[in-house]
């Protein structure tokens, strides 16, 4: 881990202002703590030699008081500017995986850890860490000087020693980023590992599998642990080095005011600013030793909440013909996956036309790759594609926990009228009269509450409200009973009517009404479409 990285600072310009002021709030309270230190030597001087003690003490009274609403600044600037930094990295961090191509964005468990933990775990990083070393840049400046006017021989050990922090403190930084990053991949991995049996819980229970589970969550979570408190021990045992190097170089600047002191060389009130003031030179950097542990994890999860952050979103150019026959056009498109050697698609030259296009071919031969190449949300990895907007569902449709209406208008703001319009052309006012608040109706994850054939309904009917020029269906009829399937073609024929669909299906009742139909050969035989 770098003492500094300006990637943060330059990425999210919202970081700047706060660490600005929690860095000069730092410096101040810096400053007011040396005065304080000699207010209080001359107050305790005063009260020693008898002399009245007013002036120094409301000096001290006057100082402590505005440490203190220094300090109380810096805590409320400090949760302000954690809570305002950490959204905006979580918010620019979600805005580029929802333009990042499937293969380009981080798979589902690791972007939930960095959305949640790592955006929540840059917040000491930014709002302690960074004002602590600024802080530490100028403080054991102003404490130096101050010495140097005070006591010069003081001031000596204090530089002589001085040094010895920081690069006591590089060196735990190197061996605590080494165990960072492994606790980082351990947290990651607990958090995949659990969403997916939480995920898959109903049918581990079905198999008979669930307390397997048990077993494996534990293992996984007991090298989270063993890491959690590797990392723990290197903090502690570091504070506590830091500590004693710096008591020690107060004690040695204590000893030799001390001795100077016996033999008459210097004055108690000299004697005592310099053993005040020495502690003001170290505690910033102690505090830097400090907040580098809280901060660690924050700048783990910087690295991977930026990365990428400075690569364009790549989008397929819209095709230049906008109102003519051709929507979308494929000129020796293929993809391959990443870690794959053959492609999944390859070479498919065509052209998405008006109405209803039936896209065939045996199971694995790259329909639904090639639909999801269509539709942006993988990059061709050979030849030239135009296509305009495009409303993609997919085999697993996302179906939000959120309201019926809620469901129907994501990604489109159509009106109740039109709502209305395409329930009705789709069969889903008859699902929606059904339930218990009609469209207000809440649903559970993945459309919980619904049947397949209600679903299949529901997400059509979206697609029918979008307003995206291509509608691309992945087995709309898949595993749906004849009667539901009936329906979704009729309505799949009538949305055609409306703008251009292709669908992926093995439903020959479906492909035969198509008006274009798309073959592709299988793998090991396939040149390309036949359209
Ligand atoms: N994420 C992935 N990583 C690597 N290979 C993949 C991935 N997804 C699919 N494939 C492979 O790409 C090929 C095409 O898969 P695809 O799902 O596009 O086929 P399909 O024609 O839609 O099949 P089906 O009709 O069974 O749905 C298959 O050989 C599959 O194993």
């Amino acid at each position: 881990m770098r003492p500094f990285d300006p990637q943060l600072l330059r990425a999210v310009p919202a970081t700047r202002l706060p660490v600005a002021l929690l860095a000069l709030i730092g410096g101040l309270s810096g400053a007011v703590a040396i005065a304080q230190a000699i207010a209080v030597a001359h107050l305790v001087v005063a009260v020693v030699e008898g002399h009245s003690f007013w002036t120094p003490g409301l000096w001290v009274l006057g100082l402590f008081t505005l440490r203190g609403v220094l300090n109380a600044s810096t805590e409320t600037v400090a949760a302000h500017a954690g809570a305002r930094i950490s959204g905006a990295l979580r918010e620019g961090a979600m805005r580029r995986w929802m333009t990042q191509t499937a293969d380009e964005r981080p798979g589902p468990s690791a972007m939930l850890t960095m959305a949640t933990k790592g955006a929540a775990a840059v917040e000491p990083y930014v709002a302690r860490y960074l004002p602590a070393l600024v802080t530490a840049g100028v403080v054991p400046v102003f404490a130096i000087a101050a010495m140097l006017v005070v006591d010069w021989p003081s001031a000596l050990i204090v530089i002589v020693t001085l040094p010895l922090l920081p690069v006591f403190a590089a060196l735990i930084g190197r061996y605590t980023q080494r165990a960072t990053a492994e606790r980082w991949v351990e947290t990651t991995m607990l958090a995949g590992h659990f969403s997916d049996v939480v995920a898959g819980l109903p049918t581990l229970v079905a198999y008979g599998r669930g307390e397997h589970q048990v077993e494996q969550i534990h293992r996984v979570g007991e090298r989270h642990r063993s890491a959690t408190m590797r990392t723990l021990r290197i903090a502690f045992l570091s504070s506590a080095a830091l500590d004693l190097l710096a008591t020690i170089s107060v004690a040695m600047v204590a000893v030799a005011v001390g001795l100077r002191m016996a033999h008459g060389d210097v004055s108690l009130l000299t004697g005592l600013m310099a053993i005040l003031i020495a502690p003001e030179a170290y505690w910033p950097i102690r505090r830097v030793g400090q907040e580098f542990h809280a901060a660690a994890d924050g700048v783990e999860a910087i690295d991977s909440l930026l990365a990428g952050s400075d690569a364009r979103p790549w989008h397929a150019p819209a095709p230049e013909q906008a109102g003519g026959l051709a929507r979308a056009m494929l000129s020796g498109v293929s993809y391959i996956y990443p870690g794959q050697q053959s492609p999944a698609v390859s070479g498919v030259t065509s052209v998405v036309r008006d109405g209803l296009t039936a896209l065939t071919g045996p199971s694995g031969c790259g329909k639904s790759t090639l639909l999801e190449v269509i539709a942006g949300a993988r990059r061709p990895t050979a030849g030239r594609l135009e296509v305009p907007s495009t409303h993609l569902v997919s085999q697993r449709p996302f179906i939000a926990p959120m309201s019926v209406r809620a469901n129907l208008t994501l990604g489109n703001d159509a009106s109740v009228d039109e709502i209305r319009e395409a329930m009705a052309a789709t069969g889903f006012d008859d699902v929606v009269l059904g339930m218990p608040d009609g469209v207000n109706t809440s649903l559970g994850d993945e459309g919980f509450g619904l049947s397949a054939g209600q679903r299949a309904r529901l997400v059509l009917t979206r697609a029918w409200l979008s307003d995206a020029a291509i509608v691309l269906l992945d087995e709309p009829t898949a595993h749906l009973d004849p009667a539901s399937a009936a329906d979704i073609r009729e309505a799949i024929v009538a949305l055609a009517a409306r703008k251009p669909v292709v669908v992926v299906t093995h439903d020959e009742e479906l492909a035969a009404r198509a008006d274009n139909q798309w073959r592709i050969a299988a793998r090991s035989t396939r040149d390309e479409v036949t359209a």
